[in-house]
């Protein structure tokens, strides 16, 4: 199967969650766009939901193909959140934000009685880090604050470089106007203490680090689709 075939199987079987009248929140990359898309078709027969978008880019996909929206303000509790990843761990921690939109997925995925992480399984590592940590960042002060997250790596005993993300020659800007810097210091040993270094920064917004927030992982590999549930879950 394809890399998206995977993503499409996950998909698939995330929608098994999913019941009649749930507001669910709606993540963002291509596992969670392959699963809008089936959401809707699911919508089209005449199925009720209400879906809470974590970014501008999963709500356009929502509108153009007719999925019901509504927002955390209006909607501030929801039943599930279904959502991709850049990597899982045995622990079910994550990494995400490769596509820019952590801070409204971390706050989609607090928001929400269960959080289901869907991805192929690449995404499934022994220890996070390969992937580079993205840092989402006020602009204000932008060097002081990268300045102050390289040295919270540097006393956890990390050695690596903070890249601010750039698009079009442009600092990558997030939906609520804020930069990305993204961490390359390899694999990360105590993710909770990293995750409270980084959060002690002013400067620092959210980072992609979602620690013990994951309910269950649908992870579609060559074998089929396994399903990994959180331990306490
Ligand atoms: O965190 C994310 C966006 O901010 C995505 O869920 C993550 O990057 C995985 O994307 P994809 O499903 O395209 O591999």
């Amino acid at each position: 199967m394809s890399s998206d075939e995977l993503k499409r199987a996950a998909a698939q079987a995330a929608l098994s969650y999913v019941s009649e009248g749930m507001k669910i929140g709606i993540g963002t990359g291509s596992t969670a766009e392959a699963f809008i898309h089936l959401l809707a078709e699911r919508v089209g027969d005449g199925f009720h939901v209400t879906g809470i978008p974590t970014s501008e880019r999963s709500a356009r996909l929502c509108i153009e193909l007719g999925v019901p929206l509504s927002s955390l303000d209006e909607s501030p509790s929801l039943d599930l959140a279904i959502d991709g990843a850049d990597e899982i761990d045995a622990s079910l921690n994550l990494i995400k934000g490769g596509g820019g939109a952590l801070l409204r997925e971390k706050i989609v995925a607090h928001a929400s009685s269960r959080f289901i992480v869907i991805a192929d399984e690449s995404k499934l590592v022994p220890a996070l880090g390969s992937f580079p940590l993205p840092i989402e960042v006020n602009p204000f002060g932008l060097e002081a604050t990268r300045g102050a997250a390289q040295r919270a790596y540097d006393s956890l005993g990390y050695s690596g470089e903070l890249r601010l993300r750039v698009r079009d020659g442009q600092p990558y800007e997030t939906d609520g106007g804020h930069f990305i810097l993204d961490a390359s210091f390899g694999h990360i040993s105590d993710p909770k203490a990293l995750s409270d270094a980084l959060h002690l920064i002013p400067g620092v917004v959210e980072h992609g680090l979602f620690i013990g927030m994951t309910t269950v992982a649908i992870v579609a590999g060559a074998d089929g689709v396994r399903t990994l549930v959180a331990a306490g879950a």
